[in-house]
């Protein structure tokens, strides 16, 4: 029996990177979470402790902010340009991962006008990115994160199995919640990705309006299935949608009724139901998910 090295990859995980554009009449945030991860031949620093082709990871960092400098532009394609630079200028490096989530931030209103410099984190859901390069060419996911989102009608749940242990009662008409994750695979390397993740962001919140739903499973492939018609770079989409449960107050003992009108908002447990919706045509998707 030999002990041999696996799989392995390192990085500088969640880099805080703000940065403000100060040319115009206005200036604008970009507030960035980022994440890097290199892998390669790196057998010798863990072996023998040799560190020749490692580059640090606080190089790494640095990296992440010094591009910043000239600007940052879309976040596929600043990831892009992290994942290539690491791959072509370090020989020991033979692939890239750069992950990013936006951290939205809404202008104010000051004196009844848009401000100039003023802000407030907007709540509607963070764009995130991830892109894999493996030198000679590049995988990118698009998505969003913590959308959360509430129909207060035009849900139902029933018709599902009733053994011994059940005793969920059939609802024609139930609050559905929850707080979308999703991630698209695109099967482009260049994109108009403002306009892609646009589009894919309205069509998936008028998905979810606009489904009269039986069940979170099937809002989750009404979802997909819209974003996949809507936006022709886009292969496949992944969902992570936990049902964010709203329990009808029992109000009785108070002498009240309740016509849909009073929930418990219960915090866990919760559904977690997780799908993938993709074209039958969907070229491989290689290591972008890995
Ligand atoms: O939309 C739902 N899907 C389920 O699988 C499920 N299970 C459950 O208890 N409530 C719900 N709701």
């Amino acid at each position: 029996m030999a002990i041999v090295l696996g799989d392995n990859r390192y990085g500088k995980a969640e880099n805080r990177l703000v940065r403000v554009d100060r040319d115009g009449d206005e200036h604008r945030i970009t507030d960035l979470t980022v994440s890097v991860s290199l892998s390669g031949d790196m057998s010798d620093t863990h072996l023998t402790g040799a560190n020749d082709k490692v580059l640090a990871t606080d190089t790494q960092k640095n990296t992440v902010f010094a591009f910043a400098r000239d600007g940052i532009g879309e976040i596929e394609d600043f990831a892009l340009r992290l994942a290539r630079h690491f791959v072509s200028t370090q020989g020991s490096i033979h692939a890239a991962r750069v992950g990013i989530v936006a951290h939205p931030w809404e202008r104010l209103q000051v004196g009844g006008r848009p401000a100039h410099h003023s802000f407030a984190r907007s709540g509607a859901g963070t764009r995130t990115t991830r892109v894999t390069y493996d030198g000679e060419r590049a995988w990118v996911l698009g998505g969003v994160e913590d959308l959360t989102v509430l129909n207060s009608t035009g849900s139902e749940f029933w018709g599902f199995p009733r053994d011994e242990y059940t005793t969920l009662v059939e609802v024609k008409d139930r609050i559905l919640a929850t707080a979308v994750s999703a991630t698209w695979r695109y099967s482009v390397e260049e994109a108009d990705w403002a306009k892609a993740h646009e589009t894919a962001l309205a069509t998936l919140l008028d998905a979810f309006g606009g489904t009269h739903s039986q069940s979170l499973q099937q809002t989750l492939y009404a979802m997909g299935q819209a974003v996949l018609e809507a936006v022709p770079e886009i292969a496949e989409i992944r969902f992570a949608l936990p049902n964010k449960h709203h329990f009808l107050v029992d109000l009785e003992p108070f002498g009240l009724d309740n016509p849909g009108e009073v929930f418990y908002a219960a915090d866990r447990p919760y559904g977690l139901i997780e799908g993938t919706v993709l074209r039958d045509d969907a070229p491989p998707a290689g290591p972008a998910w890995s």
